[in-house]
């Protein structure tokens, strides 16, 4: 993975290629890691403390991925259901793809995620809609009460890919909060992994011209076909 800077320039009187975006709604009970989930992607970094997200807040990244220019847009929404209500119709608007969030220290995060997903199909999100789950928080070892067996099974029966990570230590748990040059990055190739899986599909309607500043700009060689059956997975 290169980070490349913004200069790209462009000759003549060829128009600037318009950036696609891909819109990522991440849900999942309260507490559970969506904002530092989130945060870890588009900053790099484990945020110094959150509060309860109210609605709904937005995270951008710009990357290059096999020569494109995407535009990463996560929508980190509150897991708080009195934060959510004013919101909840705005989220599921023209998603592209869906990341459910459980706590692997807390069970009933994810025996919630059932009711996230019927959430999804209330709004019309139909299973053409790529998803995947998330287990965080993999760094607090000793108070696993969600297995990675269980999980798998969950996964499997909703045809989900299954990512186990931290957004505190997201190169596993002998790794610090800000992640070392030898540590993979579980969070990155998480939702790098869903901008390939959209960029393989066929084109997105949304896209703006490259006027904004971007984020970090991560290129991303091509990686491996991902249309086959479960997409991919990786644990910590
Ligand atoms: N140890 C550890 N703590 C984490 C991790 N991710 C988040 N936390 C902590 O969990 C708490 C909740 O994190 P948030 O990201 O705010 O949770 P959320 O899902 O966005 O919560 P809502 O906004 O209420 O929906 C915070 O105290 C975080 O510091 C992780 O990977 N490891």
């Amino acid at each position: 993975m290169t980070e490349i800077g913004s200069s790209l320039e462009f000759s003549g009187s060829l128009p600037p290629p318009r950036t696609r975006i891909f819109k990522i709604i991440v849900i999942g009970d309260s507490g559970v890691g969506k904002t530092c989930l989130t945060y870890r992607f588009c900053a790099g970094k484990f945020p110094d403390k959150t509060e309860a997200t109210i609605g709904v807040d937005f995270r951008e990244r710009l990357v290059d991925i096999d020569g494109e220019r995407i535009k990463i847009q996560l929508w980190d929404t509150a897991g708080q259901e009195r934060f959510r209500k004013s919101m909840v119709q705005h989220y599921y608007r023209n998603v592209h793809a869906i990341v459910f969030v459980y706590d692997v220290t807390n069970a009933s995060s994810f025996q919630n995620l059932p009711s996230w997903i019927d959430e999804c199909q209330q709004h019309a999100l139909g299973s053409e809609v790529p998803r995947i789950l998330v287990g965080n928080k993999c760094d607090l070892r000793d108070s696993l009460q969600v297995s990675t067996d269980t999980a798998q099974q969950f996964a499997d029966s909703h045809s989900m890919p299954l990512f186990e990570t931290s957004a505190k230590s997201p190169g596993g748990p002998e790794s610090g909060p800000e992640p070392g040059p030898r540590d993979s990055d579980h969070v990155e190739a998480i939702f790098m992994t869903v901008a390939h899986k959209l960029k393989s599909q066929k084109p997105l309607v949304l896209s703006q011209p490259p006027t904004e500043a971007p984020g970090a700009t991560v290129h991303l060689g091509r990686g491996r076909d991902r249309d086959q059956g479960p997409w991919s997975c990786s644990s910590c």
